[in-house]
């Protein structure tokens, strides 16, 4: 069995006869964090949805922990899905439901079970990601796009994920809150243990969050690096995608 975590072998994928995914290698180590960075369109969110499984790519074969998605049935499917924890862009956070239910939601699968457990666990978890337990109670309307990201935060992280996906973590956040966020990641990653993935614009981000970084364009991995080779990575295309300049190779 292969070593990695995550491996895409040239992993393919068209919708409409346009390539999206044309042919992308990457291999993600036990205990790593991995940012993709790209320009919007460039199928970051395709290569995570075909990683869980909920895209199946034209060619190629992915494999979690050895295993290959591209052939799972969907009760294996479902199985794999219990390897990951999601933060989603935007949060994602349930308005109906109070804090504490929200970020055990992954565990009671949005059920009302033990609730002085889930709330022990919740309150917990708020606490991992320097939340008390008096908002356990609240709406995460009557929080900020902080808070409320901090508490998507100890959802994902809440039934102890093998690998987490970071969608945009700072996505909204004013650069000092996004940064308490990616200290918070950091120290996550660390403390857990898990393997983190996260699609990301935010150039800092990426540099604080991952070890490594890899760009996709044109449906390709086309430079990987230590994440502080990124602003010396000798590339002219990622050159100008993070110095964020019109002139260049990307039209
Ligand atoms: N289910 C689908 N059916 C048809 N086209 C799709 C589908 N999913 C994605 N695409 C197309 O694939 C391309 C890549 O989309 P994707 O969402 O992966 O980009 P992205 O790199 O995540 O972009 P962004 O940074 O803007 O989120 C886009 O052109 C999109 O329209």
């Amino acid at each position: 069995m292969a070593g990695e975590k995550i491996l895409l072998e040239d992993v393919r994928k068209s919708f409409a006869g346009r390539a999206v995914l044309d042919g992308v290698n990457l291999a993600i180590e036990p205990g790593e964090s991995l940012a993709i960075i790209g320009q919007s369109g460039s199928g970051k969110s395709v290569t995570l949805k075909c990683i869980l499984g909920l895209i199946r790519p034209d060619a190629g074969r992915i494999l979690v922990d050895g295993e290959d998605v591209t052939a799972m049935r969907p009760a294996q499917l479902e199985k794999l899905r219990t390897k990951f924890g999601m933060l989603f862009q935007g949060s994602a956070l349930f308005d109906s439901l109070p804090v504490w239910r929200n970020v055990t939601f992954g565990i009671t699968q949005g059920r009302m079970r033990e609730p002085a457990r889930m709330r022990m666990i919740a309150e917990e978890n708020l606490e991992r990601v320097g939340l008390d337990g008096r908002i356990l109670n609240l709406r995460p309307s009557e929080l900020s796009g902080g808070m409320q990201k901090r508490v998507a935060l100890a959802r994902a992280i809440a039934p102890r994920p093998e690998i987490i996906f970071f969608d945009e973590p700072t996505t909204g956040l004013d650069p000092i809150r996004a940064d308490v966020i990616n200290d918070l990641i950091v120290s996550l990653v660390d403390d857990l243990g898990v393997t983190a993935l996260t699609i990301t614009h935010d150039m800092a981000s990426a540099r604080k969050i991952a070890h490594r970084v890899a760009m996709l364009y044109q449906g390709r991995i086309i430079w990987r690096g230590p994440r502080d080779r990124l602003y010396d990575s000798g590339n002219p295309y990622v050159d100008q995608f993070v110095l964020g300049r019109a002139e260049g190779p990307i039209k």
